[in-house]
């Protein structure tokens, strides 16, 4: 499989390495081109061992599969610049937050397949939680595709689309939400005297032993935390305070908001508006 990034940015190397990792792809065959970091062209071309940025250049139009990864407010120039020139045998699979399969396809000349998708950069270790969703023309065949692409680098569910900018604001963003809690611990732990060091392992641990905790015990979160909340005790003298700073409303509110920009930013590409970062 030859497959080509428009795009070089932090998703699309967090891609590339898991997919290199599990050997779905071997670097000969992998394409890159951005609008104007060559720097960034080199630094991927030297790391990953690719072929030429020259000879990348040419190859990304021959690949059998094409990633869109640019950001959202560019995805429609570089629409207009590409779509025109992909064909029939190849499969475009977009990672563009908010953007539909109906938008990319309107670029498109043939019944090209189009894929969307949501991994998030946990992708780099390939622990990604992605959600891929089909479009008009894309057959089981290009899902299934598509679906052992995103398993190189984690795992997959595919969804209807009008599920994915819920996808996006809970597991696309969901790195970013684990990584703020991780920086809060820290700083309360450092606060109750604990070393940096020390509670970063801590804490490290206790996220993942809590979600393997999650996985292979199956017992729900309510049933776990439970068992751990011991009458008066340290757990639940925490868990008040969580409760009384809202923190569960707090989490409602930021995949609530997530999704929204998510539905936002997908209005504003695909109903063409200028494109304001707020
Ligand atoms: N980061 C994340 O966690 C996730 C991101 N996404 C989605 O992935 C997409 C990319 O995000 P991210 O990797 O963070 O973005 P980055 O800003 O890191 O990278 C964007 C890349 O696009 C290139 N580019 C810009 N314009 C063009 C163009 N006209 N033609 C070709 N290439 C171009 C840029 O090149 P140059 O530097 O030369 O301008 C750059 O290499 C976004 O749409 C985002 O919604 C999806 C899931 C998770
Ligand atoms: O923040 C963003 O818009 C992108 C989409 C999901 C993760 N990062």
């Amino acid at each position: 499989m030859r497959i080509g990034f428009i795009g070089a940015g932090a998703i699309a190397e967090a891609l590339l390495v898991g997919l290199l990792a599990n050997n779905e792809v071997k670097a000969e065959d992998v394409s890159f081109i951005n609008r104007s970091n060559y720097d960034r062209l080199k630094y991927l071309r030297d790391k990953y061992h690719l072929p030429s940025i020259e000879r990348q250049k040419e190859m990304l139009l021959h690949s059998d599969v094409v990633l869109l990864a640019v950001k959202p407010q560019i995805a429609n120039e570089m629409l207009e610049e590409w779509g025109p020139k992909f064909t029939r045998n190849q499969q475009i699979i977009s990672v563009i937050a908010g953007v539909t399969t109906k938008h990319i396809e309107s670029f498109l000349q043939d019944d090209i397949s189009v894929i969307r998708s949501m991994p998030n950069t946990s992708s780099t270790i390939g622990m990604s939680a992605t959600a891929i969703t089909a479009g008009t023309h894309a057959t089981a065949d290009d899902m299934n595709r598509a679906e052992k692409i995103f398993q190189g680098v984690g795992t997959v569910v595919s969804l209807e689309e009008n599920l994915m900018d819920a996808v996006t604001g809970l597991s696309g963003s969901g790195p970013a939400y684990f990584y703020l809690m991780v920086e809060g611990l820290e700083l309360a732990a450092q606060k109750v005297g604990l070393p940096r060091e020390v509670s970063r392992q801590l804490i490290l641990q206790t996220l993942i032993g809590a979600s393997h905790m999650l996985m292979e015990t199956g017992k729900k979160p309510e049933v776990l935390r439970q068992e751990i909340t011991s009458e008066g005790g340290t757990t639940a003298a925490g868990l008040q305070v969580m409760e009384d700073y809202l923190f569960l409303e707090g989490l409602e509110k930021t995949i609530e908001a997530a999704t929204k920009r998510s539905q936002e930013m997908g209005e504003i590409v695909c109903e063409n508006k200028k494109y304001k970062i707020r």
